[in-house]
């Protein structure tokens, strides 16, 4: 069955809040919060039908702006859940249908109970879009020196330090390595996740970014506490990730890559199919990606890219 398209809108105030509207009894998903819009007629584009659910359901003319991020989901009902950025508005939005309203300042987005396909959405609002992971060290000063200067260079927040060989070949070493990068990443205002070994998250303060193999016999009490996000190849670890509660997934080769030659990627139709069965679950797509695929990212239900070479040159 065709998923049933729907638009909403990101509607601020001058505050910077963000406007919800609850939806109301009889309906599905009743008293749970969302983003104001519904779905789209025949012959409507999205910007036309966001125009008018905008109209018929809060009495506001809206300009429509940029697309932020559409989420697909096949269960319980097949949906895309498209989201667009609302540049301005003439009148003071009322909730027309009787639904009740509320302004929310971003940071307090999560405290609403919202449907699932808007984890996402919220996550698209609040999180980078781009993760950088770490290349194998050959040198530790010169790889900490070039992580440093690449965060800068591509502004990005949010890292994962991953070393498989070298943290098994020189474990006092990259322990070292592991503490200074993390002191000097958050000195750049960098939220840092760590590959793999929960002892050194839990010694630096930093997240757990579960490996793919891990997820196949979750160690649940050594992992308490810990943030936790993860690498995902299949549907059935993406479920598995999205039971951990993870803050991420990471999901691919969306293409082939310089580092695994020869392995063909999943591409976006794939992607967008497998991150549908954990619509909850922020994705970044890996394999083969940069800045430039971004955009594209978003309108295939990702958080946004993860990538070693993009980022490292
Ligand atoms: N508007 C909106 N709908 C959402 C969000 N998240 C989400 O899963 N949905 C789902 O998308 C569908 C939107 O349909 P709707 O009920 O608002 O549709 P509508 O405004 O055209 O009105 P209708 O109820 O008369 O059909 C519902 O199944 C709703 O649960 C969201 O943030 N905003
Ligand atoms: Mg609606």
């Amino acid at each position: 069955m065709e998923p049933i398209h729907v638009v909403a809108g990101v509607i601020r105030d001058v505050r910077g809040r963000i406007l919800l509207a609850r939806r109301t009894q009889g309906r599905d998903l009743a008293g749970l919060w969302e983003f104001p819009g519904g779905k789209i007629e025949p012959g409507e584009t999205p910007q036309q039908a966001l125009q008018r659910e905008l109209r018929e359901e809060l009495g506001i003319e809206a300009t429509v702006g940029g697309p932020l991020i559409a989420v697909p989901q096949h269960a319980p009902k097949a949906l895309m859940l498209d989201v667009y950025e609302i540049k301005h508005y003439r009148n003071a939005p009322r909730g027309l249908d009787g639904q009740a309203l509320a302004w929310v300042p971003p940071e307090k987005l999560a405290q609403y109970a919202m449907p699932p396909a808007d984890g996402p959405v919220v996550a698209a609002l609040l999180q980078p879009d781009r993760l950088l992971i770490t290349p194998e060290p050959v040198d530790g000063d010169a790889w900490l020196r070039a992580l440093e200067a690449s965060v800068e260079r591509h502004g990005i927040r949010r890292v994962q330090l991953r070393a498989p060989l070298f943290a098994t070949s020189h474990p006092d070493d990259w322990r070292r390595l592991v503490e200074q990068a993390c002191a000097s990443l958050r000195g750049q205002g960098v939220d840092v996740w760590i590959n793999g070994d929960a002892g050194l998250a839990r010694e630096f303060d930093a997240g757990l970014h579960l490996r793919s193999t891990q997820l196949s016999s979750p160690a649940a009490s050594e992992w308490s506490g810990l943030r936790l996000a993860a690498s995902c190849h299949s549907m059935a670890e993406l479920q598995v990730a999205a039971g951990l509660r993870c803050d991420f997934a990471l999901l691919g080769p969306v293409k082939e890559t310089r580092s695994h030659p020869g392995v063909v990627g999943i591409g976006w139709n794939m992607f967008r199919d497998l991150r549908a069965q954990v619509p909850v679950l922020p994705v970044y797509a890996l394999g083969g990606l940069g800045s430039a695929d971004i955009v594209e990212s978003r309108r295939n239900g990702a958080q946004g890219i993860a990538a070693i070479s993009a980022w490292n040159a």
